[in-house]
C-alpha cells in the first residue's frame, strides 16, 4: 500500500490558511503515532480527518490543541506559532470537543455553557468576591451568550437540567455550546456523533453547517463516512500515522487506496463500500 501521495484538490488557495500544520510527527516511546503530516485548514472550511482505528488521528487533533507538543514539526494558527498550552490555544481562537464527552455532569446545561465563557471575562477573583457592577454586567452578559448558545445549538428547553440528566445526543450538543462559548475561530470535533441515531446524526450535521456558516472553520474526526462525506470540504486519510490522501469528499470516497486501508481487501471487491459502512 502506498501511504504518502497527498494531494491538494479542493483547496481555496486564494485564502490564506488559517491553521497549518508543517511535518507534525508525535512518537510515544518507539511508537510513531503520528507521523510528518502537513495539513491546512482555512477559514469558513470544514475538513475531514479519517483512517482506521489507532491511525492517529487523536493523536493529531491532540498536536492542534496544545495537548500535546509534537515530537517534531510545527503548527502555526492564525499567523503564529500554536502556543504550549492548552488554556493559551483556546485564547488564541481553538475550541475542541473530545470523543468522551466531557462536561461537569453535576452543572446545569447553562452553567455549563458559563463556565467555558470565562476565559474570555476580565473579572479576576478580587472582582468575583466583591461582586461590584462590573462582575455583574459580567456575569448578565455571560449568561445572555450562554442562553444564545444553547438557542443556536437547539438547546433552549434544556438550559436548567442538569448535564446529566441530557440525552447522548443533548449532551454532545452542549458540549459544542460549550466550545462555541470561547469565541473560536477553528473548532476540532472528536467523533461528534458518535452513538447518535441517524436523526441526531443529520441533526449534527445541520449545525456545523451553521458554525461554518458563521465563519468558522470546522475539523472533525469521525468514522460515519456518509456524515464525512456529506459534510466535508476537503478529507484527509491518515493510515498508520501518515497521511494516505487529501482531497475532495468524491475524491478521497473513490481512491482505492483509502477503500484498502479500510477493508484491507482488493480495491475493486470493496469499491463502494467505504461511503457505507468503514
Ligand atoms: N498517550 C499515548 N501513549 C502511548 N501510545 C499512544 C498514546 N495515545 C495514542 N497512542 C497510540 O498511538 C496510536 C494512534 O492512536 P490514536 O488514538 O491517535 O488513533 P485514532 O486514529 O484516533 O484511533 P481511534 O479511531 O481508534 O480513536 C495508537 O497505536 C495508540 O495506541
Amino acid at each position: 500500500m502506498t501511504q504518502t501521495a497527498t494531494t491538494d484538490a479542493g483547496t481555496p488557495t486564494e485564502l490564506e490558511p488559517l491553521l497549518s500544520a508543517r511535518q507534525v510527527t508525535m512518537r510515544f516511546g518507539g511508537l510513531v503515532a503520528v507521523d510528518k503530516v502537513d495539513f491546512d485548514v482555512y477559514p469558513g472550511e470544514i475538513m475531514g480527518l479519517i483512517g482506521p482505528n489507532g491511525a492517529g488521528k487523536t493523536t493529531f487533533f491532540n498536536c492542534l490543541t496544545g495537548l500535546y507538543k509534537p515530537t517534531s514539526g510545527r503548527v502555526v494558527f492564525n499567523g503564529a506559532l500554536l502556543p504550549p498550552k492548552p488554556g493559551r490555544v483556546v485564547r488564541a481562537g481553538v475550541a475542541r470537543t473530545f470523543q468522551n464527552i466531557r462536561l461537569f455532569a453535576n452543572m446545569t446545561a447553562l452553567e455549563n455553557v458559563m463556565v467555558a465563557r470565562y476565559c474570555r471575562t476580565s473579572s479576576g477573583p478580587l472582582t468575583s468576591i466583591v461582586r461590584g457592577p462590573k462582575y455583574r454586567r459580567e456575569e448578565r452578559e455571560t449568561e445572555d451568550r450562554a442562553t444564545e448558545l444553547l438557542d443556536f445549538v437547539g438547546l433552549p428547553e434544556v438550559a436548567g437540567n442538569l448535564a446529566r440528566n441530557l440525552s447522548y445526543g443533548d449532551q454532545r450538543r452542549l458540549e459544542i455550546a460549550r466550545a462555541l462559548a470561547t469565541d473560536p475561530k477553528l473548532l476540532l470535533l472528536d467523533e461528534p456523533t458518535a452513538g447518535m441515531n441517524p436523526q441526531e446524526t443529520r441533526q449534527a450535521e445541520e449545525l456545523i453547517f451553521k458554525i461554518k456558516d458563521r465563519g468558522l472553520a470546522v475539523i472533525t474526526i469521525e468514522h460515519d463516512m456518509r456524515f464525512i462525506f456529506n459534510l466535508c470540504d476537503r478529507v484527509l486519510c491518515l493510515v498508520q500515522g501518515r497521511p494516505l490522501v487529501l482531497g475532495t469528499p468524491d475524491q478521497v470516497q473513490s481512491d482505492p487506496r483509502v477503500i484498502e486501508a479500510y477493508i484491507g481487501t482488493g480495491a475493486q471487491e470493496a469499491d463502494g463500500q467505504v461511503g457505507r459502512d468503514a
